[in-house]
């Protein structure tokens, strides 16, 4: 591809800048043939973006830089040849321009306010799906031909394939079927049918596809159509080309007309009259990003009215109407520098990638999870590799997959260490068969009771907000936690720490002034505010119900909803540590797995600390027993509530405790299983599922109702 980029002779043009021109065309080029013919990119999109973004600031600063065969210019990646018959558009199918910020789209905005004159308008505000653009004919109703969109002038012919996916009718039906029509729209691979595809891919021990654009785009563009069939691509419809026999002033109505003929039209185009209101459809559609049924990476803004397009025109590239405003990238490429391990609090070990340090979605990333040695040798990452790096939101950034491409040869196979780098036990699954390996030494392996200390501070169990991380390797560090029985630190000790043991720890403490009264100094320092709230903490943590003090201490598989049925059930640490098998499991919500993760942890002989850590904490005032609030009526008893989005009166956790505490199940998930869902502002997707399903839902007054009587009058 690079050989047709070639550097314009003009020497009225700085040499620099010619270099650096040619040299930036030239990358660009190949990453357009990689992404558009290769399915297979080779830069990430913001990458490749910015490479763009630079040329046209070169190109602007020398005009003659901008020869025709700039990358600058292409729509696609140039007339490429492949496998398919090259067949011309009826009408020239474009790109689109990019707008990165508010002030490029209010630019965009006054060039058209200033184009229109005396034409009255609106912008037709889109989603902008991610996936790869499609041309379908339609004579007489029938569809005859469909087309990539290639290099804009030439497509490649998929009609076969194209006729594959569900959805896109053969035949339009209703009235008024024009004599032609050229159809565009966007070919994407469903999120929900992607994560199938991978799940059966990595069932079948092969490696998932990193991403469903890509995807899309190579399932479309496959030679045997019968693969194409296999995956579970859609499409939907925006914008026109050739037509005869159709006659309509705005883009919306264009699109009604398709809907009724049966076209899939999408559900979230917004027509709104001025750009305050576009500037607020791009930031709500940013804060729903995920919430769609597929991956969009911006909005597409155009002018809804036809006479106003056509005064407005189009550059050889791209329409002057219509604007895609470009969301911050979610997925990046760095380098991964190598693989290392982690020890957790139960002593699994779980490999993670160091990163080349990479700014997306706002924040610095340097590591990311891998789970487990399975996960990296079917992800196909090797030390060393150019990764394709994702993080979406506030979600834990993730490895995709390696850039094969551009591989050196140097890189190397990560190998899964055999003892525990943190206390050099031997490391082993703990049954066999476990995909899982761990390392046994639970009671003194530095990690994982630094893990657990961590752990058992969190929100989920005794809620001590002033531990945070640096807290519990600060406590291990100044050695507060030894336990003398132990014979070395433990969490056992946790509420044994009074002012004078968090006083020697540096963290918590800063250097005394002379105000300070001189009981609280020891050895010229006193508690910080930090330590402070660290005493103040502990204190109020002695008194969490039950379920909480469960969580913190560990066990594996007891996460909080099996905590709460145990406790709710049998009330008492002492009753649960008495209880055998079978009466633990015949608890709903408990299970046989859990039963015995709970007898192991108290009676294997090698666990003898675990009983010692709960009668230390118990000692040292810690609430073992629940108080049963005889008052509440089982009002829900049997039922299972889903609540979603925020709500005024109650946190996530106390609607949680009000459904239990009622007889309720609260579950996290939406099924047909669900008697009612609880929507507050800021539901997303489980609440669509709700309707979908038919499910009846409550507003907050709704909830509260529900909670006294038991009974449902869905929201309006
Ligand atoms: N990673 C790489 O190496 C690489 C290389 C080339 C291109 N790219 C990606 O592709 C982009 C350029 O590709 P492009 O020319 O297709 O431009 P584009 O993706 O910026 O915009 C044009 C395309 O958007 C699509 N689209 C989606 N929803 C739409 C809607 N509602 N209305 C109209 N169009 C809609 C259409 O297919 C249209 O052709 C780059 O910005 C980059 O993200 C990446
Ligand atoms: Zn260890």
């Amino acid at each position: 591809m690079s050989d047709d980029v070639t550097v314009p002779e003009d020497l009225e043009v700085p040499q620099e800048a010619r270099h650096e021109w040619a040299d930036l065309a030239e990358r660009a080029s190949a990453a357009q043939f990689a992404y558009h013919v290769k399915d297979a990119p080779t830069l990430s999109d913001g990458q490749y973006d910015a490479l763009i973004r630079r040329l046209n600031e070169l190109e602007e600063a020398y005009p003659t830089l901008r020869v025709p065969e700039s990358p600058t210019l292409a729509v696609g990646g140039a007339a490429f040849s492949t496998e398919f018959q090259a067949v011309d558009h009826l009408e020239r199918m474009l790109s689109l321009d990019n707008a990165f910020s508010e002030e490029d789209m209010r630019a965009w905005a006054s060039r058209v306010e200033r184009e229109a004159g005396e034409l009255a308008y609106h912008f037709l505000c889109e989603l902008k799906i991610d996936g790869l653009a499609v041309n379908l004919l339609y004579e007489e109703g029938r569809l005859t031909r469909a087309l990539t969109r290639g290099d804009g002038r030439t497509g490649e012919d998929v009609t076969l394939n194209v006729r594959a996916i569900r959805g896109i009718p053969d035949q339009l039906q209703g009235n008024n079927i024009p004599e032609l029509v050229e159809v565009r729209g966007e070919v994407y691979f469903p999120l929900a049918a992607f994560a199938d595809l991978n799940a059966s891919l990595v069932a079948a021990g092969k490696p998932p596809f990193a991403n469903p654009r890509n995807t899309a785009a190579g399932s479309l563009r496959q030679k045997d159509p019968r693969v194409t069939a296999s995956r579970d691509l859609r499409m939907l419809v925006h914008g026109i080309g050739a037509h005869r026999g159709l006659d309509f002033a705005r883009q919306s109505e264009a699109y009604d007309l398709l809907g009724e003929w049966g076209l899939p039209v999408s559900a979230s185009l917004r027509v709104v009259d001025s750009i305050e209101d576009v500037l607020a459809f791009i930031a709500t559609t940013g804060e729903h990003r995920h919430d769609n049924a597929h991956e969009i990476d911006g909005v597409v803004v155009k002018i809804d009215e036809t006479a106003l397009q056509r005064r407005l025109g189009a550059t050889s590239r791209a329409p002057r109407w219509a604007i895609a405003f470009k969301f911050p990238p979610e997925e990046v490429n760095t380098r991964l520098l190598d693989i290392q391990v982690n020890v957790g609090r139960t002593g699994r070990v779980t490999p993670f990638g160091v990163m080349q340090p990479v700014v997306v979605a706002g924040s610095t990333v340097t590591q990311a999870t891998l789970h487990n040695a399975e996960e990296v040798a079917r992800k196909g990452v090797l030390i060393g590799d150019l990764v394709v790096l994702r993080k979406a939101g506030d979600v834990i950034p993730e490895i995709l997959g390696p850039v094969v491409a551009v591989r050196t040869g140097a890189e190397r196979a990560f190998v899964m260490p055999t003892e525990c780098p943190s206390c050099g036990t031997t490391l082993a699954p703990a049954k066999e068969g476990d995909k899982d390996i761990r390392c046994p030494n639970s009671r003194f392996c530095p990690s994982q009771l630094r893990e657990r200390l961590f752990g058992l501070a969190g929100r989920g169990a005794f809620d001590i907000e002033a531990l945070g991380w640096e807290g519990a390797v600060a406590l291990l560090e100044s050695g507060v936690l030894v336990d003398p029985d132990l014979g070395g630190a433990s969490e056992s000790m946790l509420f044994s720490l009074g002012q004078n043991e968090i006083a020697r720890v540096p963290l918590y403490t800063r250097a005394a002034k002379k105000t300070d009264p001189p009981e609280a100094v020891t050895d010229g320092r006193v508690l910080s505010a930090n330590g402070l709230r660290l005493v103040g903490n502990l204190a109020a943590a002695r008194t969490q119900p039950l379920w909480r003090v469960l969580v913190a201490l560990s066990i594996r598989h007891v996460g909080p909803t099996a905590a709460r049925a145990l406790a709710r059930h049998f009330g008492s640490m002492s009753a649960i540590r008495t209880a055998s098998v079978e009466e633990l499991s015949a608890v709903d919500g408990v299970g046989t797995v859990i039963a015995e993760a709970v007898r192991d942890w108290f009676d294997r002989p090698d666990n003898a600390w675990h009983a010692a850590i709960v009668d230390r904490w118990a000692a040292d005032g810690v609430r073992m027993e629940d108080e049963r609030d005889e008052s509440i009526t089982p009002t829900l008893a049997g039922k299972t509530v889903v609540v979603t989005g925020s709500l005024k009166t109650f946190t996530r956790d106390s609607a949680k405790e009000a459904i239990i505490a009622r007889g309720g199940k609260a579950a996290g998930s939406v099924s047909k299983n669900t008697d009612f869902v609880v929507v507050g502002p800021g539901a997303g997707s489980k609440e669509a599922k709700a309707r979908e399903l038919g499910l009846v839902i409550l507003d907050e007054a709704g909830f509260a109702r529900l909670l006294e009587t038991g009974a449902a009058d869905p929201a309006p």
